[in-house]
């Protein structure tokens, strides 16, 4: 047995195929994805979270918990909740429940761009209660989506629907273990509205058709009056290769 002490998420990982782990809820998120990233992939890793955490790992379309890190670990892993713990079973008691869960990657990774697929879920969870046809009409994704389009354009580096998509490479998901800061416990519904949905006087400088590309491929998939919160693993990734046919990148 080889035993390594240091810190878990600086130090480099050695081949493992299970991972058994009792850890300190702060580094939960990032833990979790540098585990994902490693490679070769583990089979299994059986881990105590905090209660919400864990519950959010395994949020299904529909639940209150259900955001960008159950889609995001869904993803790449298959998550069950194995048992609760409470804080009773602990002397002295910490002010929190636990949960162990079983987080087992998929094998194979779905046939995805993490990064194509980690910027439309930003937008879709950045607000998960609208629907993705207001989401969509805000100025700041408008410009953003544009801006992408027209670089691939200009690279001619578009995708052409026949050829298929990028796949998702071990190092691409290695980028997982440098996202993770915003995936954390808080809602994003609770953030201040501040964004501003593009208005009629933004149609005269020549985003309206560009706006009407984006609602037509919303309305082609029937998205445009569903909300991220009730949409599953398979409706994002069907959403995204719509976008992508259509040569609309979110990276
Ligand atoms: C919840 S305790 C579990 C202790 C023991 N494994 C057990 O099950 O009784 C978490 C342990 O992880 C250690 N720890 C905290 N941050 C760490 C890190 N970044 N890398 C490695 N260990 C860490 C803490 O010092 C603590 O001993």
């Amino acid at each position: 047995m080889q035993v390594i002490q240091g810190d878990v998420l600086k130090c480099d990982l050695p081949y493992f195929d299970i991972c058994v782990a009792n850890i300190p809820y702060q580094i939960s998120s990032p833990l979790t994805f540098k585990l994902l990233s490693h490679r070769p992939i583990f089979r299994c890793a059986v881990i105590m979270f905090q209660r919400e955490f864990a519950m959010r790992l395994v949020a299904q379309p529909g639940d209150t918990l259900y955001c960008r890190l159950s889609v995001n670990v869904q993803l790449l892993s298959r998550v069950s909740h194995l048992l609760k713990v409470g804080r009773n079973n602990f002397r002295p008691p910490p002010k929190v429940d636990s949960s162990v869960v079983r987080i087992e990657p998929r094998k194979p990774l779905p046939p995805v761009s993490f990064k194509e697929w980690d910027g439309l879920v930003r937008i879709c969870f950045n607000r998960k209660n609208k629907t993705l046809g207001s989401l969509f009409k805000q100025k700041r994704v408008l410009e953003l989506l544009e801006k992408n389009y027209k670089t691939m354009q200009s690279l001619q580096l578009a995708q052409d629907p026949e050829t298929g998509e990028e796949k998702m490479s071990p190092d691409d998901v290695a980028l997982l273990a440098n996202m993770v800061e915003d995936l954390s416990m808080e809602t994003s519904d609770e953030k201040e509205d501040d964004d501003m949905e593009m208005d009629d006087s933004d149609a005269a400088d020549g985003r309206a058709s560009f706006k009407e590309k984006i609602m037509g491929i919303l309305q082609q998939g029937d998205f445009a009056e569903k909300r991220s919160s009730k949409l599953s693993q398979v409706d994002f990734l069907y959403l995204l290769s719509l976008f992508n046919k259509a040569g609309i990148h979110f990276s």
